[in-house]
């Protein structure tokens, strides 16, 4: 690729310094390759002239030509707007300007032919458009047939001329330099295969489609290039180290078998089984397991997590399990603990709050190989952690740790990096899977054990709360135990503290002592405070258990049959799924109740309709990407990798499919990318092979 791409965007003409400093600053484009890859947000359409008659609420921006038989200011205060009777012969609407509309009003005449464009709604039978754009009928403005480009603008940038229109006419100063420079990206064989617009003619449609099929085959090709470069670099990883590194061969089944004659608590379901093969086919491969876990919340997880450690313990290696709280990581210990009583094997927590002598036995014990398993937070990551033999890692809810954590962890081992296990608390979707993890195998287990009942969930006002508290009642009386959970948002702690309290002594009124014991969890008692509190439910003793958040993975109560979420409007799906399955999780019927205030955001409404009509995890999270989009799902850490120019992983989930398996085609069949037919890849990865994010970008 040559430099073009990189020439600063001042010596574009018509744009000079203070125009380049503001590009730079407002929307980040410092180079011809950001601006000619800075596409348009939307289109207008402006193909043809529509009809007041056949106006139709369905449509979005239409363009309409006619003149304005009167206007008038109306209404008072706030609610004061400029209304402007539009006729074209055919019919009459109405224009509004809300705010602006002195500005705006000596602008317009009477009379005049105007064209007008924007979105119609309907009032009655009379339609209107609220702040349309309106421009004197003239020859050029007569002219139909095409779409115009709508690009990102600041006020800022507008002062200067550059709204939609002036950044479209840099961009067609641009694009006519750099066609030239425009190198086709994909070999010859997949444009045939995917019937893929070329590079040159999609970057020119994207500017300036010549219509709508065009811009859409322009759109589809790229978004097919940005994400093929992504799966083939996520790929490559893969393939990469699958041949540099080796793993430890473990096929000793000797502890496995005994733990499953002697010690298995329930029979496997269907899917455990299966993704248990799965892993010990990897194990015993040579190669290093990198595989992730999914599972819906309370699948059976950690059985399966605790036979993972017993491959490598069979073969004389060691195991850790890293979970991303101390209160997770405690709840694994304690729940592998017992399993690893049985079967004579040794184990311990290391925490943030483990103490100093503790810790150092730890690390001697580590070292020396006598301790077999060790569960922790990222304190495992920490220097003076070293293994004698580290044989697996199991990583729980990976992105909250991030890709350069679970790199050092593997760096804990000399010889071979660990074979590592990637469980994730709550499914993530396909789309996310592919690109999050699309370094990793795949494992699912799309069942739950026999016998479970359907969680079942219900939506209730808070005036409704009397008769919760009865039927929390009841199933005390039954001898079940119940959460009741706030939601707990870091920067108003304070407030949620105090509304966790408040509930807490509202709980402690409606059910008295003796008769009712109730624990209180959060994130501001003492670890011990906490782990006590926390126990005391585990053993029955309360029936209650009053918390924040900090319940929201891994605990796992079966006689707890009730979830009250307060405020259940606070929190995303992903975290109610998370919570409400902390029940559920025994043979008893269990209960969600969401409780909320009268008023609910069209968001929140869709997030509280979404838990009552399902318990599939999978089809929740779907949901969930839609509503909150990728980059937020995944929290900052991985953003390099959802930094994308024009894919959408919540819309394009069937591109990305072929786009991965274009990638994995290609690498099959050649993955040193050195055949003349994929010269063109290898192109483009070898220019961008120092940057890390994105290879399909220009540069
Ligand atoms: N095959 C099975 N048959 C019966 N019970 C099972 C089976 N597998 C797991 N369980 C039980 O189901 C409950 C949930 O299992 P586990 O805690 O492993 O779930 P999980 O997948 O880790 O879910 P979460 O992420 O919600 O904690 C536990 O009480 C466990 O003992």
């Amino acid at each position: 690729m040559s430099g073009f791409f990189s020439t600063p965007i001042e010596y574009l003409k018509g744009v000079g310094p203070q125009k380049a400093d503001l590009l730079k600053l407002e929307l980040k484009l410092f180079t011809y390759g950001d601006l000619i890859q800075f596409y348009p947000f939307r289109y207008e359409d402006r193909t043809r002239f529509y009809r007041i008659a056949e106006l139709d609420e369905s449509l979005p921006h239409v363009q309409l030509r006619g003149h304005i038989r009167a206007m008038e200011t109306i209404g008072e205060k706030s609610k004061k707007r400029l209304v402007a009777y539009f006729t074209d012969g055919s019919g009459e609407l109405e224009l509004v300007w809300f705010q602006a509309q002195k500005w705006v009003a000596r602008q317009l005449k009477p009379g005049v032919q105007y064209v007008v464009f924007g979105k119609p709604s309907r009032f009655g039978s009379k339609y209107s458009i609220a702040h349309p754009e309106i421009e004197l009928l003239s020859p050029q403005s007569e002219r139909t047939g095409y779409l115009q480009p709508v690009y990102t603008s600041t006020e800022k940038l507008k002062i200067r001329g550059l709204d939609s229109k002036g950044i479209s006419r840099l961009q067609e100063q641009l694009l006519a330099l750099a066609l030239e420079h425009i190198h086709e990206t994909l070999p010859a064989s997949l444009l045939a295969l995917y019937s893929l617009m070329d590079k040159r003619e999609a970057m020119r449609q994207i500017h300036f489609p010549s219509g709508n099929e065009q811009l859409q085959k322009a759109r589809y090709r790229l978004k097919f290039e940005e994400l093929f470069y992504i799966q083939l670099r996520l790929l490559t990883l893969k393939l990469s180290r699958t041949e540099k590194y080796r793993g430890q061969v473990f096929n000793d089944p000797a502890l496995l078998t005994r733990f499953y004659t002697d010690h298995l608590p329930f029979d496997l379901t269907g899917a455990q089984k299966r993704v248990i093969k799965e892993i010990y086919a990897d194990v015993r491969s040579g190669r290093q397991m990198n595989r992730l876990l999914q599972g819906d919340v309370g699948s059976g997880k950690t059985i399966v997590a605790f036979i993972s450690t017993l491959l490598a313990l069979g073969s004389g290696a060691q195991a850790a399990l890293m979970a991303p709280t101390e209160i997770l990581a405690t709840q694994h210990y304690q729940g592998l603990k017992p399993f690893a009583k049985k079967m004579g094997l040794t184990i311990a927590l290391l925490t943030g709050s483990t103490k100093t002598k503790t810790r150092r036995q730890i690390h001697e014990a580590l070292e020396s190989g006598h301790l077999h398993i060790l569960a922790g937070t990222h304190a495992l990551l920490e220097d003076p952690v070293q293994f004698q033999n580290l044989g697996m890692a199991i990583i729980d809810e990976q992105h909250r740790f991030g890709v350069a954590q679970r790199a050092r962890l593997w760096q804990k081992n000399r010889e071979y990096p660990p074979h590592v296990l990637v469980m994730t608390a709550t499914p993530i979707p396909r789309t996310l899977a592919m690109t999050l993890y699309g370094d990793l195998d795949i494992s699912i287990i799309d069942e739950l054990p026999a016998g479970r009942k359907p969680i079942k969930t219900v939506h209730r006002y808070d005036s409704h709360r009397l008769r919760v508290f009865g039927f929390m009642k009841e199933q005390i009386a039954l001898g079940r135990q119940i959460y009741v959970v706030y939601p707990l948002i870091e920067e108003s702690e304070k407030l949620d503290l105090k509304d966790l309290m408040d509930g807490y002594e509202s709980i402690a009124r409606a059910f008295p002592q003796p008769q009712y014991q109730i624990s209180i969890v959060h994130g501001r008692q003492r670890p011990d405070e906490k782990e006590w509190e926390m126990q005391r439910f585990i053993k029955g003793e309360t029936h209650i258990m009053v918390a924040t958040t900090v319940i929201e993975v891994g605990v796992n109560v079966p006689n707890a049959s009730v979830m009250v979420i307060e405020n259940a409007e606070r929190f995303g799906l992903a975290q109610l799924h998370q919570l409400r399955g902390r029940v559920g999780r025994g043979a008893d019927q269990s209960y969600c109740i969401l409780m909320s205030d009268v008023k609910l955001s069209k968001e929140a409404r869709i997030r509280i309709e979404t838990m009552v009509r399902t318990n599939n995890g999978f089809e929740i999270a779907d949901i969930d990407l839609k509503l909150r989009g990728p980059g937020d799902i995944t929290g900052t850490q991985q953003s390099g990798l959802m930094d994308m120019t024009i894919a959408d992983l919540t819309k394009d989930g069937e591109i990305l499919k072929l786009a991965r398996q274009a990638a994995i085609d290609v690498l099959e069949n050649d993955p040193e990318l050195n055949s003349a037919q994929n010269s063109n890849i290898k192109r483009q990865v070898d220019a961008q092979t120092k940057e890390v994010v994105n290879w399909s970008k220009i540069s």
